[in-house]
């Protein structure tokens, strides 16, 4: 089946999976009105019928890592829908399968952590360099095709942890100058379920945080369980995660009320950098995210340098120190309160 075929069908992702399939761009109608455009493999552009200049830009990306599986199942869940005319959204939607190369071979990257390749244009010496530039393209072609006048950009990038965590779902809202953390994102994280969120507070080159800095996007990297492969996610677990994406993309607008308690907010304190080949922790890289410990025990240390827990304690998320020299290891966080204006701010 040529592969537009495959896509118009419903079959977004095993489309965007097969490879041996040339890649065409297409554009069409579905039944309900939707307009549709395959611009890129994995890259498909929705527009609601009656665009009215108020609608939303919404992009919905999976597979940036090619392991994390349950996201690029919810994103071929709500495309089907879309395709076959039951899901009709009231915003433009950007879905996005990011890496089918690293999907298909069952891991992270290829050559390179893709979800550090988005502070600009890379030089193209892999693949995930290549593909980094194509999507930084498509989102820039995507924000700019806008005719709203107020320009309400998202962007949720979703992913699925690599070891266990006392939060199922979190979030990690990327550090910019811009706001990009309105009452309405929250309120839309309580509404899903979503446990926890991390205010970074510092930029970053994840694609999150190239929407948040670029465009202005209320961005959210989403982790949502526990990595699994393909047809072994419980998705049920993420049910009132997909109802909430739903009603994000299908009603006008959403409310902007959220209860402060329901959702537990934590300040980024510092972000462990490996400096060198002796970057070590004092504690296994399979510990559960949000493992709390006490101030001043030590978390680990580098070539000249040992990390000791703040004041106030602090708790370890993603600890890895396998990444490459001069990646991030882990993230340090602290509960924190918040102020509930227009923005969400961090108590000082
Ligand atoms: O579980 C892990 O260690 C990694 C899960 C994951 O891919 N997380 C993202 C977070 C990006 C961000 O900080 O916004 C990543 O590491 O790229
Ligand atoms: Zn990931």
């Amino acid at each position: 089946m040529a592969l537009v075929q495959q896509v118009r069908d419903g079959d977004f992702l095993g489309a965007t999976l097969d490879l041996s399939q040339p890649f065409e761009t297409a554009e069409w109608t579905v039944s309900s009105g939707v307009q549709c455009q395959l611009l890129m493999r994995g890259v498909l552009q929705v527009t609601p019928p009656n665009i009215k200049g108020t609608e939303k830009d919404i992009v919905l990306s999976s597979g940036i890592h090619g392991d994390e599986t349950s996201p690029i199942e919810l994103v071929q869940r709500l495309t089907e829908g879309v395709l076959q005319g039951r899901v009709i959204p009231a915003h433009r939607i950007l879905l996005i399968i990011g890496h089918p190369e690293a999907i298909n071979a069952q891991t992270r990257y290829i050559d390179e952590n893709m979800n550090r390749l988005f502070k600009g244009h890379n030089e193209e010496r892999n693949v995930d360099c290549k593909v980094a530039n194509q999507l930084q393209k498509v989102i820039s072609h995507f924000f700019a095709g806008s005719r709203a006048e107020n320009k309400d950009r998202w962007h949720l990038d979703m992913h699925s942890a690599i070891r266990d965590s006392k939060h199922y779902t979190f979030a990690v809202s990327p550090f910019t100058a811009k706001p990009t953390r309105s009452n309405r994102l929250f309120s839309f994280l309580s509404r899903a379920g979503i446990e926890a969120v991390l205010m970074s507070n510092a930029s970053s080159p994840t694609f999150s945080w190239h929407s948040a800095e670029y465009y202005a996007a209320q961005a959210l990297t989403l982790e949502l369980g526990k990595v699994a492969e393909f047809g072994e996610n419980d998705l049920s677990s993420l049910e009132l995660f997909y109802e909430a994406l739903l009603a994000l993309v299908t009603e006008q607008e959403l409310p902007s009320e959220w209860q402060n308690d329901e959702l537990k907010i934590y300040k980024v304190t510092r972000t462990l950098i490996k400096h060198s080949e002796q970057f070590s922790f004092t504690f296994p890289d399979e510990l559960a995210n949000f493992t709390f410990f006490e101030q001043g025990k030590l978390l680990g240390s580098d070539e000249d340098v040992e990390y000791f827990s703040l004041s106030g304690g602090e708790a370890v998320v993603f600890p890895n120190s396998r990444v490459a020299l001069g990646h991030r290891a882990c993230l340090l966080v602290q509960q924190a309160d918040v102020d509930l204006g227009e923005q969400v701010t961090l108590r000082q």
